[in-house]
């Protein structure tokens, strides 16, 4: 793979049980065909049964993640899901259409550590939203599921409040001033059929960095929980991906707002000690970092994991080609600083 190989955009349909996230993703694929993209599906039911594949049919590569939530017990299994989708079918773009259950916190969690062995990046988090179904879980009293809710629409860098036709007009703005407590500056839409302008969702070219990503993970991104749905053992993060492709080059997420991914890719072995110091000069604001690297001064690669201002690195022999890459994951950090003690180590 060349360092200019294209990255392939992901986008994550995040949002209440039977908010509209299938009607929203229906809408795409069909976007994506008239663009003449090829999209890939990965869609995750709690259920043994994926009902809403149904509705997307064989019209795409889909990949179904059942019997389990994806933010939990099956979420090491989105990164080899993933993957083999691009191995398997090459698609322009992957959408990912989560239960409504998960808490997308750890989904973004988990494709984030995918760009470790293959070349995606997070372009955006739409929350979908059931707006008489919030109005009345917000009348009813603050549960587990309706802060569920809020760490959907914390995380989103897209709202779509959906169901409009189910809300009289000062409902909506009672709605959408419930949404903009919870999240400041993700665009809002109103909607009927999730009908939206999709262009947003782009060409399936990721190198536009017209449209930089805003990932607004909003607080409490290493605390997250699963959904109160998921009922999952949550104790198994299971870490994989063996099969990996080396490659170069730096992808950035920005915001400037809100929780900012830099996604860097190194182009050679760096020095491992000029490494740690740089991740122990890391800015408090840069809450997470992982990734692959191979130093120069050792001859094994390693795993590294940087949390709590934590560093910890994890000899590891992959299987078949892995990409040097670190993510950072933070809130209002400076991406020219950090770019720029990134080259310094290579
Ligand atoms: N009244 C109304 N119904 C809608 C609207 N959008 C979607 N629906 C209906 O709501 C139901 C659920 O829609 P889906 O798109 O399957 O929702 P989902 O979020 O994928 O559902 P889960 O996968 O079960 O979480 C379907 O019957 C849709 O036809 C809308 O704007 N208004």
């Amino acid at each position: 793979m060349s360092s200019t190989e294209k990255v392939i955009p992901v986008h994550l349909i995040s949002g209440f049980l039977g908010s509209g996230k299938t009607t929203l993703l229906t809408r795409l694929i069909d976007y994506y065909r008239s663009l003449d993209l090829k999209a890939a599906v990965i869609m995750n039911e709690l259920g043994d049964v994926n009902l809403d594949g149904q509705l997307v049919g064989d019209r795409v590569p889909m990949s179904e993640m059942l019997s389990g939530c994806i933010c939990c017990t099956i979420r090491g299994d989105l990164g080899v899901e993933i993957k083999e989708l691009i191995d398997e079918h090459t698609p322009d773009v992957i959408l990912i259409e989560s239960t409504g259950a998960a808490n997308p916190l750890e989904i973004i969690d988990g494709i984030t550590e995918t760009a470790m062995y293959a070349r995606i990046d997070l372009r955006s988090v739409t929350t979908v939203i059931d707006g008489a179904g919030l109005l009345e879980m917000n009348k009813r009293g603050r549960n587990q599921t309706f802060r569920l809710m809020q760490e959907q629409i914390r995380c989103a860098t897209h709202m779509i409040i959906n169901k409009a036709d189910r809300l009289a007009p000062e409902e909506i703005v009672e709605v959408e001033q419930l949404v903009r407590e919870w999240n400041h500056s993700a665009p809002m839409t109103v909607t009927v059929k999730c009908v939206v302008d999709l262009e947003r969702f782009g060409s399936g070219d990721s190198t536009d960095s017209a449209h930089p990503t805003r990932l607004s993970l909003g607080q409490g991104a290493e605390a997250a929980s699963c959904g109160p749905d998921c009922g999952h053992d949550h104790s198994h993060h299971a870490h994989t991906g063996e099969s990996h492709e080396h490659s170069h080059a730096a992808h950035m997420h920005e915001s400037h707002e809100h929780v900012m991914v830099l996604t860097h890719y190194f182009t050679k072995p760096i020095d491992s000690h000029a490494f740690e110091a740089m991740l122990r000069r890391l800015p408090s604001e840069v809450y997470r970092a992982k990734g692959v690297v191979t130093f120069s001064d050792t001859t094994s690669r390693f795993l590294f994991q940087f949390a709590y201002r934590e560093v910890e690195f994890i000899r590891i022999t992959p299987q078949g080609q892995v990409n040097d890459v670190a993510v950072f994951i933070g809130e209002h950090f400076s991406k020219e600083q950090l770019l720029a003690e990134l080259a310094l180590l290579e």
